[in-house]
């Protein structure tokens, strides 16, 4: 057992105790409040916070859950504690039915995610007031017994909810402790760049959305007991999301306890001004202190207590460097035999984009072991070529084949797992992540699918392997050029691909560097990997490739031997004019 989830059942035990211990009632309502609000926020975090896909149906979900418990138990006479796996399946289904159709859509992330979820709730609301599901008039539930887990109805209801949030935290702190959770958050900082280094966005999205309405509907199950009385208009309003965001924004997003923290906060701070008579003024308390938190400690509290921890850990001696691994050692040169087989085959490869036409019929074969240069003047559809071999961009027409294999419309996680992996020419790392994090996630993710442990000494290897060692615990945007690029080339080689994709690892570099970099990827390639490489600098291209194609318009003009394809009439009146000038 990790150590959050022995704190979570070591809490929840001393917690459990209280019905017993003859404290006033006072103690058992709050706390049933706390735990009310713990599971509401901690269930919406697991989602919105660490995909950073912020949904605001969260009422939707807790209703459904609601009004599951209290119609199986109120209206058609179920045992209460049989109705609650239907107040957690129910909304779990609804989250399944509209994370499948949404999540497939590029353009609905954000805050048009926001007001689709927000939209859910007035739906399902609307739904249940006008057929029997409610009717109108609300149901009652005061003929439910209450299940006897505690001395009494009251702590029975505490006793339970308090098990949900100790349920709920369990859950969120394994998943962030998960592939799931490090998927998410990858997914947070770049939903894209996550799916071309192998994780399966969709498939995450949906099953952090299902746990996070599943929870929730389990709150609103049990407070279908503790209210006792469930209208749609106390129940289907913006109250609930606006409080669960506000509690997590609180206590921080990026960790599974932020919000447990802000539900205490808020929920004590307000049962204070109530109890006090100053409703009001506790609201504008509350206000006061998410403005403060917004504009000075923008990852909220907890978030500001770790950054300061990871401060301190960053001023720590670095650990002692990991030896150099054997596969770094250079090796004899493993050159391509001129007939060796293709790794990739290209066939008809087009791209259109609205007006423009990226790529347009391209056939190419890239050999086992070889690095071959993609040239062509600026626009002429090299990055895209990449774009669409790694996933990022859906191709128009064409086949991709993979060392035997069809990878034509396969979603990019699938090329990622195949073997394929990519630099971006603008430097796309996870900004939230350190440097160590950004290489050992595609560790994990990639062809090489390690394990969290062997993941991060793949990392390792990696960072030794360019030089990052000593930035491992920095974040990207504490890098400069050079590093952000060298981070690139460490992410995807800490994949273990068989084929890596680099997109102008050179451009913005000193001569210095250049030289620094030519030798990497020599170096690459002496482990076997086979090398795409799209470059201006004309001096690393002949150092480097043992082939070259060129492209113009899109079209694949020329190809073969750099000398060779260097003197074609057709390369130069296109190209070299200009490259002679990069
Ligand atoms: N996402 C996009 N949306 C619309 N048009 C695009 C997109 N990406 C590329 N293009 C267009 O496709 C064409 C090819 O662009 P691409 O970036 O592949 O060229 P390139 O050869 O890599 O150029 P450079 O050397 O400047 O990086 C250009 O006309 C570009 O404007």
């Amino acid at each position: 057992m990790n150590k959050g989830i022995a704190a979570i059942v070591a809490a929840g035990a001393a917690l459990a105790t209280l019905p017993w211990l003859g404290l006033p009632p006072f103690y058992e309502s709050i706390l049933y409040l706390v735990c009310h609000w713990i599971v509401l926020a901690v269930s919406w975090n697991i989602l919105s916070g660490y995909s950073g896909y912020f949904s605001f149906g969260h009422g939707a979900f807790f209703g459904i859950g609601m009004y599951a418990s209290a119609v199986f138990a109120g209206k058609l006479g179920w045992p209460f504690l049989a109705t609650l796996p239907m107040a957690a399946l129910l909304p779990a289904l609804l989250g399944l039915f509209i994370g499948f159709v949404v999540f497939r859509v590029k353009a609905v992330r954000g805050e048009l995610f926001a007001l689709l979820t927000l939209a859910v709730t007035f739906v399902v609301a609307t739904i249940i007031i006008n057929t029997p599901i409610d009717g109108g008039p609300g149901i009652y539930l005061n003929a439910v017994e209450v299940p006897h887990v505690g001395p009494s109805p009251a702590s029975s209801l505490y006793l339970m909810i308090l098990l949900a949030a100790v349920l709920t935290l369990v859950a969120a702190c394994k998943v962030q402790g998960s592939k799931l959770g490090i998927g998410l958050f990858a997914i947070h900082d770049d939903e894209d760049v996550a799916e071309v280094m192998g994780v399966p966005t969709f498939r995450y999205k949906l099953l952090a959305f299902a746990l996070s309405c599943a929870l929730a509907g389990l709150a609103g199950g049990i407070h279908a007991l503790f209210v006792s009385y469930v209208t749609v208009g106390e129940t289907f309003n913006i109250t609930v999301p606006l409080t669960v965001v506000l509690m997590s924004v609180l206590g921080g997003t990026r960790h599974w306890a932020g919000p447990a923290v802000g539900a205490a906060a808020i929920t004590a701070l307000q049962y204070f001004f109530t109890a006090g008579d100053h409703a009001v003024a506790g609201r504008a308390a509350v206000g006061a202190i998410l403005v403060v938190v917004i504009l000075f400690l923008p990852e909220g509290i907890l978030g500001q207590v770790l950054k300061r921890r990871a401060a301190k850990r960053k001023d720590a001696p670095a650990p002692a460097p990991v030896a150099v691994p054997q596969a770094v050692v250079p090796t004899a040169s493993v050159r391509p035999h001129p007939t060796a087989a293709p790794l990739l085959e290209v066939r008809g490869l087009s791209k259109a984009f609205k007006g423009v036409q990226a790529l347009d019929g391209v056939d190419l074969q890239v050999r086992q072991g070889e690095i071959l240069g993609l040239l062509g003047p600026n626009g002429s559809g090299k990055s895209t070529f990449i774009n669409v071999v790694s996933g990022h961009y859906p191709l128009s027409a064409g086949r991709i084949v993979f060392d035997g294999q069809d990878l034509t419309g396969v979603p990019a996680h699938r090329m990622a797992h195949a073997g394929i992996a990519r630099t971006y020419q603008i430097p796309r790392p996870f900004a939230h992540m350190t440097v160590l994090q950004n290489v050992a996630m595609v560790a994990m993710f990639g062809c090489a699918s390690l394990d969290e442990k062997s993941a991060e000494r793949e990392a390792w290897k990696w960072l030794e392997f360019t030089g990052l060692q000593g930035r491992a615990q920095a974040l990207p945007d504490d890098l400069n050029l050079h590093q952000r690029k060298f981070l690139e080339l460490a992410r995807a080689l800490a994949a273990r691909p068989r084929l890596v994709l680099l997109d102008e690892v050179l451009s913005g570099l000193t001569p210095g560097e250049i030289n620094e970099a030519i030798e990497l990827i020599r170096r690459i390639r002496d482990q076997g990997a086979t090398i795409v490489f799209v470059e201006h600098v004309m001096r690393a291209v002949m150092a480097l490739t043992d082939r070259i194609v060129v492209l113009n318009h899109g079209k694949l003009i020329a190809q073969g031997h750099a000398n060779e394809v260097m003197r074609d009439a057709q390369v130069v009146s296109a190209y070299l004019g200009k490259a002679a000038h990069a």
